[in-house]
């Protein structure tokens, strides 16, 4: 039982020493929206693996995974309103996830599980590429929300998507594999300068028209799926709403970081470092996001 109402999440992802992705994306937008969140790292690197040096440390073996659940639980604190996953480099990373998700739900039959199925994007893998059969059969049948990318979400289910049609019927694939509610994070579906975020539960779905920033961000995932999390939590699970505050909180970062960085930069492609996602400075927005763009619904026949 949870001593009190306040919403619980167990994350699992990466770990960075410098910068902005994985846990150090996820876990201060949810403490600062009221969430405690407890945070186990599959991975402690120097940084994101866009660095020019790629990232360096060490990886959390799966037998280290357990031991620490096993503590959560022998201690009585391993009840979650919310389980969050993310950056994981291994099948059997991933197949203990899944226990995790079992035992979670043995404690909490209410919990939440979002999966971000994270893969990789623009056409390139993060990760070795026998994880995706683990998230397509295993992981995401068991998944409340999903949060993949276009890219992944392709790769899941071995579709294309070229336009909003095609969108829909990837969306519609994922959902029959299991996941409740599924929020392709971005896509871009035939304008280059715009990309589509899309939004779909068994009552609706909602797309949202982002203007694209000609930049790379990492971390903009994982930051997503812990607003997506959050916002559901904290709206009754309003889907447009929802889709409404994480991208308005995601455009005023992301806005935010590249003009800082191009202020100290004027011209040419920006490092890594520089378009690092400015969190902290960006606090008030992550607790009170203003909407500039609201969603559209969209119509669709699930078939
Ligand atoms: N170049 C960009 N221009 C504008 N917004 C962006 C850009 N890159 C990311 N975002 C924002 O971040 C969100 C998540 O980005 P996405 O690329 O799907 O994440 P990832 O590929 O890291 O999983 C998008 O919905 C969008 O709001
Ligand atoms: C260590 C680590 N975690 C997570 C990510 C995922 O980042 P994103 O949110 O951009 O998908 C990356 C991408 O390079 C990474 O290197």
């Amino acid at each position: 039982m949870s001593l009190d109402s306040t919403p619980r999440v167990l994350s699992i992802q990466s770990h960075v020493v410098h910068g902005y992705v994985g846990n150090k994306s996820a876990v201060f937008p949810l403490q600062l929206l009221g969430f405690e969140v407890d945070a186990i790292n599959t991975v402690q690197f120097s940084t994101h693996g866009a660095y020019p040096h790629r990232h360096k440390g060490t990886i959390l073996k799966n037998e280290d995974m357990e031991t620490i659940f096993e503590g959560l639980q022998l201690n009585g604190v391993d009840y979650y309103t919310h389980f969050l996953t993310g950056y994981s480099m291994s099948p059997d990373s991933l197949k203990k996830i899944t226990q995790l998700v079992k035992k979670l739900r043995e404690k909490n039959p209410n919990l939440i599980y979002v999966c971000d199925p994270v893969m990789g994007d623009n056409g390139q893998m993060y990760v070795p590429e026998a994880i995706l059969p683990i998230y397509r059969d295993t992981v995401i049948p068991l998944a409340d929300i999903i949060t993949p990318n276009q890219f992944e979400a392709e790769w899941i289910t071995g579709l294309e998507m070229k336009d909003l049609a095609g969108a829909l019927k990837v969306i519609g694939a994922l959902h029959d594999k299991g996941a409740k509610t599924v929020v392709l994070s971005s896509t871009i579906l035939g304008d280059e300068k715009s990309m589509i975020s899309i939004a779909s539960n068994k009552e609706s779905c909602y797309q949202i028209l982002i203007p694209k920033i000609d930049a790379t961000f990492i971390g903009t995932g994982d930051l997503f799926a812990s607003l997506f999390l959050a916002w559901s939590h904290k709206t009754n699970n309003n889907l447009k709403l929802t889709l409404e505050k994480t991208i308005a909180t995601l455009q005023h970062i992301v806005r935010d970081t590249y003009e800082k960085a191009r202020a100290i930069q004027p011209t040419g492609i920006m490092s890594p470092a520089l378009l690092e996602l400015r969190l902290i400075p960006n606090k008030t927005t992550i607790e009170n996001p203003q909407i500039t763009i609201n969603c559209s619904k969209v119509t669709y026949e699930r078939i």
